[in-house]
């Protein structure tokens, strides 16, 4: 079984102060619709959306109409205790051997060739992380210092989704107990031990954090559905 869990636990305040980005409005849809919809294929056979707590009567009410492939559940303080969230609610529900696709809810435009690339690979490897190399040269910088340029060439740019074995997700999340000190599921799942291959990703699969990155997208106009 191939089970999606999107990640919208945050506050979005790079986005805005007021209202988290789950909820801003753009080509009639929500950020929170136009990234589901994006799961809704034949292949994904249950989605996990994980919501913000202070918003869950909210979420409730814009997820409604998607019926019982959703389950909506609330996040954690930090990104990884939104995963966490998420492995916790599936413990008793799927087997080890399923595949768990964990994507930030902020990435909107994610593709399906990107989805079924992850099931295919995670099948090999038992982890996978969609990423791209960088194309601008990347400094290791202290008090405002360069301290060290990496060589670029083996640089990637991580992105999501990224795809698990259960089992995976489960030894890892049990091993590593520091999660606010990480920023995505694969450096968890790496530090508990295991390899991570990339799925090559593509630059429009970004993420929105700020409205920026919105009008890069090409969004010009949005509202929220408040
Ligand atoms: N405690 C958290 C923090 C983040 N996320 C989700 O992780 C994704 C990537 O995080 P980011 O873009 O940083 O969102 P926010 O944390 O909401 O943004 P900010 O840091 O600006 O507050 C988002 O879909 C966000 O909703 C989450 O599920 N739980
Ligand atoms: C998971 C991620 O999108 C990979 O680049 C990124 O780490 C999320 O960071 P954020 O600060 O939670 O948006």
């Amino acid at each position: 079984m191939n089970v999606g869990v999107i990640l919208f636990g945050g506050s979005g305040k790079r986005f805005s102060q007021e209202i988290p980005k789950q909820f801003l409005k753009f080509n009639g849809k929500t950020l929170m619709e136009h990234t589901l919809e994006k799961f809704f294929e034949d292949f994904i056979h249950l989605i996990v959306v994980v919501v913000n707590k202070d918003y869950l009567e909210k979420s409730r009410k814009i997820l409604k109409k998607y019926g019982q492939k959703v389950k909506i559940i609330t996040g954690g303080f930090a990104r990884e205790y939104s995963t966490l969230s998420a492995i916790n609610y599936l413990k008793d529900k799927i087997s080890k051997e399923d595949n768990v696709i964990i994507h930030d809810g902020a990435r909107p435009f994610v593709n399906k060739e990107i989805l079924l690339k992850n099931i295919e690979f995670v099948d090999n490897y038992g982890a996978v992380v969609t990423a791209l190399p960088v194309e601008n040269t990347i400094a290791f910088v202290e008090n405002d210092r360069v301290k060290t340029v990496p060589p670029r060439k083996k640089l990637f740019s991580i992105q999501t989704p990224q795809t698990f074995k259960f089992s995976v997700l489960l030894e890892a999340f049990e091993k590593v107990k520091d999660l606010e000190n990480y920023t995505d599921d694969s450096s968890v799942v790496l530090k508990a031990g295991f390899d991570v291959y990339v799925v090559m990703g593509e630059k429009s699969n970004i993420k929105i954090t700020t409205k920026e990155d919105l009008f890069l997208a090409g969004v010009e106009n949005f509202e929220w559905d408040i």
